[in-house]
Formats: structure tokens, sequence, C-alpha cells
């Protein structure tokens, strides 16, 4: 009967339909709209490599399947020298290497949001990462921020410390080569687990630095390109493993995706327990939650859903593991690299740490000019998110660099390109501290274009935890050891491609020799 009616209303097959529209849609309307795009729409006057407006997603896929889309930063850097200061990348993007406009976006009252395509993971919906509000935006920050001030940081000193006890001395009683890679990411990952709720992963506990759920996340982290390339995809598959196979048989198709899942369950379940705790009365924790657990009325902020409290509890784990444990890794492959900056970092700590195993406080290490431009070069080289950040044009629309940008363009700024500028950074692939201790005018120069944790509204909220568990690492790793490659290691491991964050083609390997004095 169905039939019947299709043929009468319908004349022809849904084959001949198939053979009609397939064939115009690809040979008359891509065309044509590449035509449009090319000459005529809003964007159209502003430079950049012509094929990419063909099809946005034809681009992506294309580039996701030859392996391109972690190398897109790179060849940023080459159609800025080609086409000037902004490129046009696809249909409604924009890259931007001007610093004046950096700042213009990424200032306090911003009136750019986050565009909502390159942030929406199924794993931190409903965290801060996934708002754009800015009231909300406001709202939650104002709610976290507390715990990252400086002088918070400070008071839960002790907690990093025993940390980096753990950690040195793990590194100390290794007979083996050290995946030193892996070792600073368990360290980072149970210094926040337990600076945020109490619950320490114990990964440093584990011998080789390599738990399931750290190995798991490594090998999916590739995952973030098919997130950009094909969200949707991502989003059902997510969907289908954790409503329809579940855990258990998600193991035997998948254990990477069961073991993330497991880690993604351990999240959830540390922070709610200290909820129920928080809710029957207990107010001694160490938590960085304690002002989501409870509404605030005058602000009009309400008690945040078990899925915020969620979301939020696994965003400053993948926050603050992979950055800081990468900065760390850049640090010490450069300082292994370069033996006499390493003594002579040795020498200025040496002034405040007079054994291998002296103890020390960050407010002192904070006061260490050569240290510290140590972290700010290596900040520089590890470029904390390397994807570009992702910001929509508001509603009044924007004039940048002369061209008239309408509502929702999305803007690109990649830290990647500010901090290789060859004209503010001579040599800039060149790991260089020593550029931070130049003329006044100069180092201010640099620090215009040095970002490594964003700026604005959404500059990172971690960054004071980050900069003193970075120093306090350093600081006492190079004072009580001597460290070199191991035998197997080549510079190419350190090669990276940019995943959302750097991943390195391979891993930091070294060992380590106690110091006599
Ligand atoms: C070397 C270490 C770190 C670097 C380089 C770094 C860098 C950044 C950057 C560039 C952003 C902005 C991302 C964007 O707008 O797309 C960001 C955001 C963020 N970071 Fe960090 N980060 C580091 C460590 C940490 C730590 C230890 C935490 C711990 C909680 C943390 C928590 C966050 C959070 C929650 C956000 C999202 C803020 C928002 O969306 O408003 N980060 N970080």
């Amino acid at each position: 009967m169905i039939a019947n009616f299709t043929s009468e209303v319908l004349p022809g097959s849904f084959s001949q339909y198939f053979s009609i529209l397939v064939p115009s849609y690809f040979l008359i309307y891509l065309p044509t709209r590449f035509i449009y795009r090319l000459y005529f729409d809003a964007l159209s006057g502003i430079p950049g490599p012509k094929p990419r407006l063909f099809s946005d997603l034809l681009t992506r896929v294309y580039n996701l399947a030859t392996g391109r889309s972690g190398l897109l930063i790179f060849r940023l850097r080459e159609w800025h020298d080609q086409y000037g200061p902004i490129v046009r990348l696809s249909s409604n993007e924009v890259h931007i290497n001007d610093i004046d406009t950096y700042n213009q976006i990424f200032k306090v009252a911003t009136n750019y949001p986050k565009t909502k395509f390159y942030y929406s993971s199924p794993s931190t919906k409903h965290s801060l990462l996934d708002l754009r509000d800015f009231h909300a935006v406001h709202l939650r920050r104002s709610a976290l921020q507390p715990y990252f001030s400086k002088g918070s940081v400070r008071k839960l000193e002790g907690l990093i410390q025993t940390k980096i006890d753990q950690f040195l001395d793990r590194l100390s009683e290794s007979k083996d080569v050290i995946n030193i890679s892996r070792g600073f990411r368990c360290l980072t990952c149970d210094v926040i687990t337990t600076y945020s709720y109490e619950k320490c992963f114990e990964a440093l506990s584990h011998p080789t630095f390599s738990p399931d759920w750290l190995v798991a996340l490594e090998d999916l982290i590739s995952t973030a390109q098919l997130t950009v390339a094909l969200p949707g995809l991502t989003i059902t598959m997510q969907w289908i493993f954790q409503n329809i196979i579940g855990r258990e048989r998600a193991k035997k198709i998948s254990p990477n995706v069961a073991n993330a899942m497991e880690f993604e369950e351990h999240c959830r379940i540390a922070v709610l327990k200290q909820q129920e705790r928080w809710n029957a009365g207990e107010r001694n924790l160490v938590t960085i939650f304690e002002q989501l657990f409870q509404g605030d009325e005058k602000k009009g902020r309400k008690a945040a859903t078990k899925d915020e409290l969620a979301g939020e509890a696994l965003l400053t784990v993948a926050a603050g593991m992979d950055t800081t444990g990468h900065t760390l890794t850049v640090a010490t492959y450069n300082l292994v690299k370069y033996p006499e900056i390493q003594e002579k970092l040795l020498k200025e700590l040496m002034t405040v740490m007079p054994h291998p195993k002296s103890e020390i406080k960050e407010e002192i290490l904070d006061r260490l000019p050569f240290l510290q431009a140590c972290l700010k070069e290596s900040l520089r080289f590890s470029h904390g998110v390397s994807n570009p950040l992702a910001r929509d044009v508001p509603p009044t629309g924007a004039n940048i660099l002369g061209y008239d940008l309408p509502p929702g363009t999305i803007t690109m700024n990649s830290h990647y390109i500010y901090h290789t500028n060859s004209t503010v950074f001579p040599d800039p692939l060149r790991w260089n501290p020593g550029r931070w201790s130049g003329p006044d005018e100069k180092v201010k120069q640099m620090d215009n274009y040095f970002m490594p944790f964003s700026r604005g509204a959404r500059i990172c909220i971690g960054l004071n935890l980050a900069w003193a568990e970075m120093l306090l690492t350093l600081a006492r790793l190079v004072r009580r050891f001597e460290i070199t490659y191991s035998e197997d290691f080549a510079d190419s491991n350190m090669e990276w491609v940019s995943m959302f964050v750097p991943v390195t083609k391979g891993m930091l390997t070294v060992n380590v020799k106690e110091r006599k004095e």
C-alpha cells in the first residue's frame, strides 16, 4: 500500500532519486557553495588556503584520515607567513596571529564566548569547560577559584611536598630505566586528586608508573581529534558504551575504553562520597567543591547537581595532570640536553638547598630567578593546550584587523604561534632560559607574548597550583639527582603532535643517581 502510494505521488524508485541527488550534491551544490564562499560571502575577502573552503566536513575527515589533524598547528605558522595576521581556515573560522587582537578576545570582560563545537566533550559535559554563558561561568569559577589562590595552595603545600617525597624516593629505589614522562603524570595525578577530593589515586605506587587507566588515557587521547572531526560520532559511541554495552562487556571489546570509563567512575564516586560526608555535617574536608555542594542564594547560584560535580571532578584531573606533567617532562629533557644550563640551575639551588635532600618552601623558590626562567622557558615550549583556542564573535559582530566578522564567526588563536614568534623570541625553537634575563624592555615584550595559562575570563584556574608543583618538583629533583637519558632514548621521542594537548611521539626515559653533595 505504501509502495503504491509513493509510486503514485512520487513517480520513480528511491534508487532513481538517489542517482540524481548524490551527483547533484557533489557536482552542483558543493561547487556552487564553494564559489559563493570564495567570492561572495561575508568572509570572502580574508586570505587563506582556498581548498579548505570546499567542505568543512570533508576537510576535517581528510585531515583525520591522513593524520594531518595533529599537524595543523605547524601549518598555521606557514599560512600566517604566506597570508598575513588573519587567515580564513574554513567556511566560518579565522585564525589570528596578532597580539593586540588576542588581548582583546582574551580579556577579563570579554564578550567572546567559547565555541561550543570545540568544547563539547561528553566526558566533561556539565563542567566549567563546557559553560559558555558569562554569568554562569562567573558563578562557577568564583565558587572554585578560592581553592586555587596562592594562599590556599600554600596552605596545602605539605600535601604537595609529601607526594614529591614519594616520587623522589621511588626514583631513588629504581634499579631500572625510569619512564619519567609517566612518573610526572602519576605525581601530578596524585597531587590533584588528593588536593581536589582527598581520594589519592595512588598512581605513584604503581611499580612502573603505568596504571592501566593512565595507559588507557594515553591511548585514547587521539580520540580528541575524532571528537573535533566528527563530534556526533564520539558522543554516540560513548553513549553506546555507557548505556548499552556497559563496563564489563566493554572490557572485552576495548580494554582501554573500559579502563577510561572506570577512571571516570572513580572521579565521580570520589566527589559524590565527599558530598555525602559534607551533607552529613562533616566540615573539615580537603576539597575544592565545598562551595559547589551548597548553593549561594545571594549570588543566585544553586547547589551543583551530581552530574555537574562529576564533570568538575573529572575536569580538574584531566586539566591538571597532563599539562603540569608535560611541562616537567620538557624541563627535564632540556636540562639533561644542556648540562651547562643544568649546572647553572644547580648552583642557584645550592644557595637555598645546601644538601641534596634539603627541605625547601615554595615561597623561597619563588624568588630564584634562574629556576623561574627554566620553568617559563619550559612552559613556552610545552604549550599547555596546543590546539587553537576557539571563541565566537559576539552578537554585535566585530571588526578584526580591518575585516568585518559577522556574529558567530569562530576566531582561533594558538599559543604555539605566539610562543614561537621569531621576532619576540629569537631562535624560537631553542630552549634557552637565559633569554628571560635580557633587558627589561625585551622581557616585557616576551611576557606580552607569553600566555601558557591563557588570559582573561577563562584563564587557567589551576595556575598557582601548577606553578607550585613545578617549582618544588623541579628544584628538588635537580638538587637530589644526576639525571641521564636511558640508552634507548632518542631525541625524536620528544617530537609532538597536537591532540588538544601536545602528545609526544615517545616517552622521556632516564636513569638517576643520588648526588653526593
Ligand atoms: C602547566 C600546567 C597548566 C597549563 C599550561 C594549563 C593551561 C591551561 C589553559 C591554556 C587553559 C585555557 C584552555 C581554553 O580556554 O581552552 C586552561 C584552563 C583550565 N585549567 Fe589549566 N593548565 C595547567 C594546569 C592546571 C591545573 C593544575 C589545574 C587544576 C585544577 C587546571 C585547571 C584548569 C581548568 C579547570 C580550566 C578551565 C577553565 C575555564 O574553562 O574557565 N589547569 N589551562
